[in-house]
């Protein structure tokens, strides 16, 4: 059989998922064989994959996050657009099939759709209801406003429930550029960067910085308590530690497994309700499959296969229940609907709706960066200053503004035609 080798970023609970996905799919055929490969978090395989494609030892598939996607629309040598390889494999493929959010993404100007939606996912907020039942809060009434988690998070602590009442896992995704969107203010210019690569940013608004400082304040009594970039806070709400978690929807995977001793809770992402139009809609996050050329017309073909496959209501549905990412099609959502799983799952819609509670604005249809992964590293680094104390919210931000804009100037630089 021919090898289709696969570099991912899925580790722990979601690597086993994937690994299912790969072997289900090599048992019903015998002329390719999709062998996955997990190469560390989302930065480690991307930067992995680039470097592996100028040695010209790279992998026929590769997972990139969002974060990476303008990066790698800009790579057009490197790239094997995903519609010309379906088109060429002869597989049948129908952008319109797909979460217009997803598509959104994932197109490029001409309305082509360049990577395999795969893992696409939106934050959410998780509860304890244990810790909020003996706070003597309502467990079945997740916190609407920010108003809410304050009051709720010095309940919980007054009461000894819980030492912390909130953490947040990849913090600018969630605190910044998701709580942008919800708001309906910008990002970044250009709507969000779709507009071109003439872009700056700009979330250094009086509502972001409202916001920052009031988690560096929080963070002095652990109404916040950061724990780490990506997704490294998850042992805080796992150990009971902090009430409340706001993370990916595919958080719920590890949630599943290592929050055993306590029920939990969803809700929607959590707004200032003084801020006219808000909540508008959250925006997505997770990654999409990206193929690099270079490779023969028989891999090829057996990566196309492959996304068929992927992209069944079945295997889609399956992958949605297990792990809490989007169903990326619409077919995927009707199938997992009347199989009862959000009967039966109360809440398990909750990120679907969240996505959809409003049409997108050009504040919420998501974020279309050069370098980004290099932004988002400066966003952490400076967020931290801020969370430490050594430097204010409006500093922070306006710095992280600043550094990131250099960045997105390199970027233009590069790529101008
Ligand atoms: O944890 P994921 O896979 O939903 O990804 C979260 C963010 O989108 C990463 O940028």
């Amino acid at each position: 059989a021919t090898e289709v080798v696969w570099w991912h970023a899925m580790g722990g609970e979601l690597g086993q998922k994937v690994e299912k996905i790969a072997s289900d799919f090599n048992a019903t055929q015998s002329d390719y064989q999709v062998v996955p490969v997990y190469k560390g978090n989302y930065t480690e395989t991307m930067t992995a994959a680039i470097a592996a494609f100028r040695a010209r030892e790279h992998p026929t598939i590769v997972q990139v996050f969002e974060v990476g996607t303008g990066t790698m629309m800009a790579a057009k040598g490197a790239i094997y657009p995903v519609y010309e390889l379906m088109e060429k494999s002869g597989e049948p493929f129908d952008p319109n099939a797909y979460l217009q959010a997803v598509v959104g993404y994932y197109t490029d100007t001409d309305g082509n759709m360049l990577s395999m939606p795969f893992n696409s996912s939106t934050p959410i907020l998780y509860y304890n209801k244990n810790v909020f039942e003996k706070a003597g809060l309502d467990a079945n009434t997740p916190p609407k406003t920010w108003g809410d988690v304050e009051e709720f998070s010095r309940k919980i602590i007054d009461a000894g429930a819980a030492p912390c009442g909130f953490t947040t896992g990849w913090q600018s995704w969630v605190q910044l550029e998701n709580f942008s969107s919800l708001h309906n203010v910008p990002f970044a210019s250009n709507a969000n960067g779709f507009g071109g690569i003439d872009t700056v940013l700009e979330f250094n608004g009086p509502l972001q910085k409202r916001h920052i400082a009031n988690m560096a304040e929080w963070q002095k009594s652990k109404i916040f308590d950061y724990g780490g970039r990506r997704s490294d806070s998850a042992p805080k709400f796992y150990s009971g530690e902090c009430a409340m978690y706001m993370n990916s929807s595919a958080a719920l995977a590890g949630i599943r497994t290592n929050a055993k001793d306590f029920d939990v809770g969803v809700g929607m992402l959590p707004y200032y309700e003084d801020v006219d139009g808000a909540p508008q809609n959250s925006i997505i996050g997770g990654a999409t499959l990206w193929v690099l050329s270079g490779h023969g017309d028989e891999e090829y073909k057996g990566a196309a296969k492959f996304f068929t496959y992927l992209s069944s209501p079945e295997v889609q549905s399956w992958w949605h229940e297990e792990t809490g990412y989007l169903p990326i099609t619409t077919a995927a959502y009707d199938l997992t609907r009347e199989q009862g799983y959000y009967k039966e799952n109360p809440g398990a819609d909750t990120s679907v709706l969240q996505m959809n509670l409003n049409p997108p604005t050009e504040n919420s249809k998501g974020l279309r960066l050069g370098n980004f992964v290099q932004i988002r590293d400066v966003i952490n680094e400076e967020l931290e200053e801020v969370w430490s104390g050594a430097k204010s919210a409006e500093q922070g931000l306006d710095d992280a503004v600043e550094r990131g804009n250099r960045l997105l100037r390199e970027f233009e630089d590069q790529n101008a035609s």
